[in-house]
């Protein structure tokens, strides 16, 4: 087993958490411009969002969100604390889960489970039925609580991708413990490049805001930046700013793309009054669907509303039609 991926004369490297067989790199494999480069093996989301910052990568892929335990918090709070990073790409991965055992172990021997935490919430139920009174050794990535198996004793079993058996000796235990079927989750592509991907008509903005202090409302407010301007949000999240208590930030994907001029209006209003905003990126959905909106927030309307006020401020005739 070897982390990196070849060519060798490969000059970018991309970074995933690893090593192989991660749901991450499942993730980097959907990537077209990643192939026959260099994948990097990461132990954590820092670490890869590390080589990004440094250039020792060009881009990184990180887990984002899930459809069952929602924002991955150290990511979130990553992106909002390292400063010029943005999102290129957003993929699926379908994210299923095995118990997998040194050969020869039964269930009946497992008292204690390695597991990513994030994989380990998505599997307390069938623990919880099966395996009640079980410890939990957190793991840097799925793939690597399976791999630990074999450099300690520490645990007796694993959360791990179906495919692992590909790349280890183990054997199942069990299948399809996750507690939902159609989980999935969402990865980005984060680099440092300023280029802001073409628009495509199905395209997702994420950002990270601040609200005023105590400003009766100011949730309100922010979101009414969205919804004059018929903008839908597909994530809120509130994370801790981290300096004091009650302080928190707003995660936010919104629908469409900054070029669209009632995303690029809504951030207008989102910056005129939050004292902090970080754009983390316009992308297109993974899942490719077109944006739809009501026509009144098309371009054209935007764009003849401004030619309108120019045309009023320069002297002609302020009758609209
Ligand atoms: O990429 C992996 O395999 C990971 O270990 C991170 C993770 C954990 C749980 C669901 C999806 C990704």
């Amino acid at each position: 087993m070897s982390d990196a991926v070849e060519p060798a004369a490969a000059t970018e490297s991309y970074s995933y958490l690893g090593p192989r067989g991660t749901f991450t790199e499942a993730a980097l494999a959907q990537v077209p411009d990643a192939r026959g480069k260099v994948w990097r093996s990461v132990n954590n989301v820092g670490e890869a969002l590390d080589d990004v910052v440094s250039g020792r990568s060009v881009a990184a892929m990180i887990a984002i969100e899930n459809s069952i335990e929602g924002g991955v918090s150290a990511t979130q709070d990553a992106l909002a604390n390292i400063p010029n990073l943005r999102i290129v790409g957003e993929y699926l991965v379908k994210v299923q889960f095995v118990l997998v055992a040194r050969p020869g172990t039964t269930l009946g021997d497992v008292k204690v489970v390695n597991a990513h935490p994030v994989a380990y919430t998505q599997c307390h139920h069938w623990l919880d039925a099966n395996l009640p009174s079980h410890g939990h050794i957190p793991a840097t990535s799925n793939v690597a609580a399976a791999a630990s198996l074999f450099e300690n004793e520490l645990a007796d079993a694993a959360v791990a991708p179906p495919g692992i058996v590909d790349h280890y000796d183990l054997d199942v235990l069990a299948e399809n413990i996750g507690d939902n079927d159609n989980a999935v989750t969402r990865f980005v592509l984060v680099s440092k490049t300023t280029t802001i991907p073409p628009r495509t008509g199905a395209d997702k903005t994420s950002l990270i805001v601040e609200l005023p202090d105590d400003r009766a409302g100011a949730l309100l407010e922010l979101l009414e930046q969205f919804s004059t301007r018929g903008v839908n949000m597909s994530l809120l999240e509130s994370r801790p700013i981290g300096d004091a208590l009650g302080r928190y930030r707003f995660v936010i994907d919104a629908d469409g793309h900054i070029l669209d001029e009632r995303v690029a209006d809504s951030l207008l209003g989102v910056r005129r009054f939050s004292p902090k905003v970080i754009f983390l990126g316009s992308y297109p959905r993974a899942d490719k669907a077109p944006i739809e909106y009501i026509p009144r927030y098309d371009d054209d309307v935007f764009i003849e509303a401004r030619d309108w006020l120019r045309g009023v401020i320069s002297g002609e005739p302020s009758t609209s039609s």
